[in-house]
């Protein structure tokens, strides 16, 4: 198991790595029920938008697995009919755990409306296993369109470089997109990925991401694993005056829900990077797979976004940081208008301008 594995599935079992203990402590978690995928998601255990989706319908299959065998007329899914009906039923339940990321709810309707299609066609038996397996295939398929996704838009990015004779490239990203985020590849970090496996890269500015501190905890601790070159933290007040005294070629960052017209909620702090980079002419890229873009929404002004408890911002690691008493602000997203998304959205189909999303999205039927 290697230690950025976020999500395992193996023999039956699902297991997480506990995103609250990191980086100082490397803990799987069992995930035996959709109550326990929900309360994961719930208090961030697991987090970023594709893992979570892929964790929340791996939940459900870890109840079908464990009641594999058991069809008998008193059992819990009797026949298709309701375990279809249990299936759908989970499913919305797993999208009320966090309410900006869309791709639970994408992945929920997509496997709802599998197991509607299955539902007359077989035994019960058969049913659980064709939906254990639609669960167990987001894996590998997260991972295939992370990985075109990050040669997109690495191509992008190095198109740009070279107009300037750049052999390598200096990225600035926010928050976790990465392994810790996905499947295994990551998004933003899937660009990384693949301009560090070209030897292309040629440093990574990451910011901290207070509260949580996803870069601190964890994109740092992905770049030191994968020894990324020139990896650099950065607290999140302190990105303004590295754009103003560093060459950075570009932003990467990830996406929670893209709506139609480009504009991206994303983790809170993104839009002042984006606004930063806009001062300073740094492209920047959201970088997201289809899964995360949100067509029945026309623009960001309509995408959800959570706030968490206060408790998470007045302490850090358990102890209280800021004064007792004090009223507390604390969105996890914000949104950038999709005309501060100036470098393009890179995405497993290639790198669009916000204008040309709903026609590249509809010539590949999503
Ligand atoms: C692969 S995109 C992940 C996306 O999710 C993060 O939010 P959170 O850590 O609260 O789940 C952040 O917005 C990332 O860009």
């Amino acid at each position: 198991m290697s230690q950025l594995e976020a999500i395992v599935w193996k023999d039956g079992q699902l297991k997480i790595l506990d995103q609250l203990l990191l980086p100082t402590k490397s803990v799987h978690l069992r995930i035996e029920t959709v109550q326990q995928g929900w309360q994961a998601i719930q208090k961030m255990q697991v987090r970023g938008a594709p893992a979570i989706a892929i964790v929340g319908c791996l939940s459900i299959a870890a109840e079908l697995q464990a009641t594999l065998g058991d069809e008998s007329p008193g059992a819990q899914h009797p026949d298709c009919e309701s375990l279809h009906n249990y299936v759908s039923f989970s499913l919305a339940h797993l999208v009320t755990a966090r309410p900006t990321a869309v791709n639970m709810r994408t992945e929920a309707d997509a496997l709802t409306k599998y197991s509607s299609s299955v539902r007359n066609t077989c035994t019960v038996a058969e049913m659980k296993v064709k939906l254990i397996e639609w669960c167990k295939n987001l894996l590998a398929e997260d991972v295939a369109t992370n990985k075109r996704l990050g040669d997109h838009g690495m191509q992008s990015i190095l198109d740009d470089a070279q107009k300037e004779s750049r052999e390598k490239v200096t990225l600035v990203t926010i928050c976790n997109t990465g392994s810790l985020a996905t499947a295994g590849y990551g998004t933003a970090l899937g660009v990384v990925r693949s301009l560090h496996a070209k030897e292309k890269l040629g440093g990574l500015f990451m910011l901290e991401t207070r509260p949580y501190m996803q870069g601190a905890r964890l994109t740092a601790f992905e770049a030191v694993v994968e020894n990324w070159p020139n990896s650099t933290l950065v607290c999140d007040g302190a990105v303004g005056a590295l754009l103003n005294t560093h060459k950075v070629d570009a932003a990467v960052v990830g996406a929670d829900r893209v709506a139609a017209n480009g504009d991206t909620a994303n983790k809170i702090g993104t839009y002042q990077l984006a606004v930063l980079c806009a001062a300073h002419k740094v492209p920047f890229y959201v970088c997201t797979t289809a899964t995360s873009i949100d067509m029945t929404l026309e623009s960001g002004a309509a995408i959800p976004i959570e706030h968490r408890p206060q408790e998470e911002m007045t302490r850090v690691a358990g102890h209280r940081v800021a004064a007792p008493g004090i009223k507390c602000w604390n969105p996890a997203f914000d949104v950038t208008p999709a005309r501060l998304i100036t470098g393009g959205i890179v995405t497993e189909f290639g790198v669009f301008r916000p204008d040309q999303l709903k026609e590249a999205m509809a010539s590949h039927n999503k």
